[in-house]
């Protein structure tokens, strides 16, 4: 259960190792001054809290503190989102149809918010699994390297799923889909209105050190805007250029064909012209560039920073620009800190869940959410498919025993009560919250990689979310071997015997950071000092 992640094939400063006492933990591999970026890591899975399900894009989660999103999905009514962009994401490429109906369902069932968003996420994750399969599949058959899960689509892969959509041109080319694409300035300016709602810092206190990075955030955020809005005009001149040159190609094709259908109405057999129609669609789904998602599938998946998606209008420089950019494929970006790999479904399995301290009253508690979500699954003959597969997995996992041994005995009705509760678990451990400008939780986030953080009292570094990527801040000076690690509570002027009960009521475990340690052992020691004296004087005496 406790596997440790190599962070080194991705260059990052930092290092996981393990403690009996404390589990896995992180370590730094270089200093890092105070106030620095350490790291910035992409979420993974989010699960939203119904009644706040209009404030928060379920793709982006960019926050609408002002008022409501009004783009939706129409048939769950659940799903919610800032723009077009993230709706067609969210359909096409994280597989939001498969949960679809059941996220209706749930949504309808009354129980407390707090164990619908775990189940929510849940499903989320399914779906998630599901587009990491269809990916790795569809990759497998083109390439044979280890870099390119980092590429599969992810909620917080948005953005290159925006920079792909702009450069297929499609607002002109898919003009029969029923989907309609999200204007680019309207989304840049949702994004700036959202800007200033989303920072949210996830510890209660605000101090002027985090104020300055929030600022310091902004700015970079802003400076990025205006690097879009260059970049969008560039691309606008390079579209109407491209353009220009296919229409001619279209010209040119239409005549051809136009002679051709000529002679083909006087000599050609029905046969012959039915393979020269499918030879015109696949010439006009060249020219087109293809609907998006016959484009995704049939190409090899797109670099994160490639540029180009139309190979025919490449330049030289172009060529030269990509190669670059493709030599960079997942390493750990040193201008920005962030992770390319926001991880997979096993790395979410991987972390830590305190499900075998829960006691009888704990799980009966949840006992009327898992008849529910049995039936619930029972929906979607594909999910109910995923959910035998992830049983399957995590009874090996307890058993300690490899994919591919035979586990025909596992009773698999049994077993999904406790995957599902251990995964609650999980979720309760290593989930951050979401947050609007009121200070409500409104859904809760993972971020695998950032999971591995573990709680100081005295701790040296601080967490600052947006969207859904997490920041890390270095709160003092690191040195290089130090372990890194944040507050999952408030602190500051807090007893130990308080803070302890926090941590062992909310987060089931009992703290062994520096300060904790310090602090009891203070406790204990006048103890120690008074019967040592004591003894001192007995011998004395005699
Ligand atoms: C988010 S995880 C951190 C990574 C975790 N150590 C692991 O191996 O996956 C939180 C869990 O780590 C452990 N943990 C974190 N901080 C701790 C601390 N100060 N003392 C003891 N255990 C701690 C607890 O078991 C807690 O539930």
């Amino acid at each position: 259960m406790n596997e440790l992640v190599d962070f080194k094939k991705w260059n990052i400063p930092l290092k996981i190792e393990y403690a009996e006492n404390k589990g896995r933990y992180v370590i730094a591999k270089q200093n890092f001054q105070k106030d620095s970026r350490i790291v910035v890591i992409k979420g993974y899975s989010t699960g939203i809290i119904d009644s706040y399900k209009k404030k928060i894009c379920s793709v982006c989660l960019s926050i609408n503190n002002e008022g409501f999103y009004q783009i939706s999905c129409k048939s769950c009514n659940v799903a919610y989102y800032c723009s077009k962009v993230c709706q067609m994401y969210a359909e096409r490429k994280l597989n939001h149809n498969m949960v679809c109906p059941l996220l209706r369902r749930l949504s309808t069932f009354k129980s407390d918010i707090h164990s619908k968003s775990i189940m929510k996420l849940l499903l989320n994750s399914l779906a998630l699994r599901k587009s990491e399969e269809d990916f790795i599949l569809e990759k497998s058959k083109n390439e044979n390297n280890n870099e390119w899960l980092s590429l599969v689509p992810l909620p917080s892969d948005i953005e290159e799923y925006e920079k792909e959509i702009s450069k297929l041109n499609v607002e002109n080319e898919v003009q029969n889909d029923d989907i309609e694409f999200g204007d680019d300035k309207s989304l840049e300016a949702d994004e700036i209105n959202n800007i200033n709602d989303n920072i949210q810092d996830i510890s209660l206190d605000s101090d002027n050190d985090k104020e300055i990075n929030i600022k310091k955030e902004k700015d970079e955020i802003d400076k990025k805007h205006k690097k879009k809005e260059k970049d969008k005009k560039v691309k606008d001149k390079d579209d109407k250029k491209d353009k220009k040159e296919r229409n001619k190609v279209k010209e040119k094709i239409k005549e051809k064909d136009e002679k051709k259908s000529k002679s083909r109405k006087d000599k050609k057999s029905k046969k012959i012209r039915k393979e020269e129609d499918n030879e015109q669609e696949e010439k006009e789904k060249e020219l087109k560039g293809e609907e998006i998602d016959e484009k995704s599938k049939k190409e090899k998946p797109k670099h994160k920073h490639s540029k180009h998606n139309n190979e025919n209008i490449k330049t030289e420089e172009n060529n030269e620009e990509e190669e670059e950019n493709e030599s960079n494929t997942d390493k750990y970006d040193i201008i920005t800190n962030t992770i390319p790999y926001a991880g997979v479904y096993q790395d979410m399995m991987n972390l830590q869940s305190h499900y075998e301290e829960w006691t009888d009253d704990m799980k009966k508690e949840w006992q009327k959410n898992i008849n529910f979500f049995k039936k619930l699954i029972q929906d979607s003959k594909e999910v109910n498919d995923y959910i035998i597969i992830a049983v399957k997995e995590y009874v090996n996992k307890k058993r300690n025993i490899q994919e591919s041994d035979n586990i025909s005995d596992i009773d698999v009705n049994a077993e999904i009560e406790n995957y599902v509760l251990s995964f609650a678990s999980l979720v309760e451990s290593n989930s951050f919250g979401i947050w609007n400008n009121k200070g409500k939780c409104i859904g809760r986030i993972i971020y695998p990689f950032a999971s591995y953080f573990n709680h100081s009292c005295r701790n040296n570094c601080y967490p600052v979310q947006y969207k859904n990527h997490i920041y890390f801040y270095a709160s003092k000076d690191i040195q290089e071997g130090e372990e890194i690690n944040f507050s999952y509570i408030d602190t500051e002027g807090v007893s130990l015997k308080d803070r302890q009960v926090h941590l062992l009521n909310d987060y089931y475990f009992k703290c062994q950071c520096e300060l904790c340690l310090e602090e009891e052992n203070e406790l204990i020691s006048p103890i120690n000092t008074k019967k040592n004296q004591k003894k001192k004087d007995k011998k004395k005496k005699n």
